[in-house]
């Protein structure tokens, strides 16, 4: 693991404000969160990487400058009007009002959406079946609330990035963006696409880099196993590692991605959740002779860890914590930690004994809170997608 260099975040906007106790559970929310505190949160989390000379880049700001251009402003919009639930009458009201907007207002709407009373019929503009029939609080076009954690909709691994393929109805279109950026954006010009949206599903917050050329990732509620397999014989093919551990994890939404329960502290060490610490499995896949991923036998995570990087044991960080608490933690995002330097991670500041342990382990907790951008069930390593490490 190397010291942060470049990251990309999402600062939360209006998409946000599109949350209802109607809607936040297809939504993927566990509350309706304080739009205006929960920037002030994500302000003071990349604040805090800034101070530690972390480059941050926006999404949203990205993703304005990339619709300057002609082709990726034509694919977006060809994406979202796409939707068969449009109809050709709304498709082509859609498309008018989307024509309009300059690349600060269309990327607004593509990341907030666009709703039933955005979009009146007034005068040459009939409702037309759809949009008449339709009910008030539907979305035209729906809004993308988890654009916040940048972590699962695209992944770096070194040089090459893995646009990936998102499981929930409420994600998807979130990679749309993402490649958009990757592919027509100047910074990113010449960035090879490891990985495809509409591939078998992967998501980023499944994607763990433990050592250069070791990866793990997790098969559970969002990434399948069919999805890792074409990622591993992609990484070996791109020779971006050896070994992939791929580790089952429990199909639930506490344990919907491998960064809640397990993280990466230092070069040898993880937090990873204690109630299921010493029951984690691990797959490890090779590449054979002909590229193709070869799978040994399922060992425990930490050992099979341990020896694909090279090292004698990878240090689990005894977080010590009774059952219930660990329960707790780990439910608000305690063991999702961004590291932003060995021995060095952001963590939210609520999980008190787990930040507690880390310390006690040698390792700086840079605390800050959460407690609006957590309604989302997202911690500082879901909230951030790294594009760069330096080595040391
Ligand atoms: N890498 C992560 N753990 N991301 C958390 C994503 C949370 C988001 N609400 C979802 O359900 O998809």
């Amino acid at each position: 693991m190397g010291r942060l260099a470049t990251v990309m975040l999402h600062r939360p906007g209006a998409e946000l404000a599109r949350l209802t106790p109607r809607n936040n559970d297809s939504l993927l929310f566990d509350a309706i969160p304080w739009v205006g505190r929960a920037q002030e949160e994500h302000d003071a989390f990349a604040q805090a990487l800034r101070d530690r000379g972390v480059e941050v880049l926006y999404l949203g700001e990205l993703l304005k400058e990339t619709l300057e251009k002609p082709a990726a402003r034509a694919a977006l919009t060809e994406s979202v009007l796409e939707d068969p639930r449009l109809g050709d009458n709304l498709r082509g009201r859609v498309s008018a009002h989307l024509a309009d907007l300059d690349p600060r207002d269309l990327a607004q709407v593509l990341m907030a959406g666009l709703a039933h009373e955005e979009l009146k019929p007034g005068p040459g503009k009939p409702g037309g079946l759809v949009y008449e029939l339709m009910d008030r609080h539907d979305f035209v076009i729906d809004p993308l609330p988890n654009l916040l954690f940048t972590r699962d909709s695209s992944a770096w691994v070194r040089n090459q990035v893995a646009v990936t393929s998102l499981a929930m109805p409420a994600r998807n279109r979130e990679t749309t963006l993402t490649k958009a950026i990757y592919k027509h954006h100047p910074r990113f010009a010449g960035t090879e696409l490891l990985y495809n949206p509409g591939l078998e599903n992967v998501e980023g917050g499944d994607i763990l880099l433990l050592a250069p050329n070791v990866l793990a990732i997790g098969v559970g509620e969002r990434t399948t196993a069919a999805g890792a397999e074409r990622l591993a014989r992609r990484v070996f093919a791109a020779g971006l590692a050896h070994t992939i551990l791929v580790v089952p994890i429990a199909q639930e939404r506490a344990t919907m991605h491998l960064d809640t329960v397990c993280t990466m502290v230092d070069v040898d060490a993880v937090v990873m959740y204690p109630n299921i610490a010493d029951a984690l499995r691990a797959y490890p896949v090779t590449a054979g002779f002909d590229g193709e991923p070869q799978v040994g036998a399922a060992r425990p995570f930490l050992d099979a860890a341990a020896e694909a990087m090279g090292i004698d044991r990878l240090r689990i960080i005894d977080t010590g914590l009774d059952p219930v608490t660990a329960e707790r933690e780990q439910w608000d995002d305690g063991n999702n930690t961004l590291a932003i330097a060995p021995r060095v991670c952001v963590a939210y500041e609520r999980n008190v004994e787990t930040n507690a342990q880390l310390e006690r382990a040698g390792i700086e907790v840079i605390a800050i809170s959460g407690s609006e951008l957590g309604s989302g069930r997202g911690g500082p390593r879901c909230m951030s997608c790294p594009i760069e490490r330096t080595p040391g």
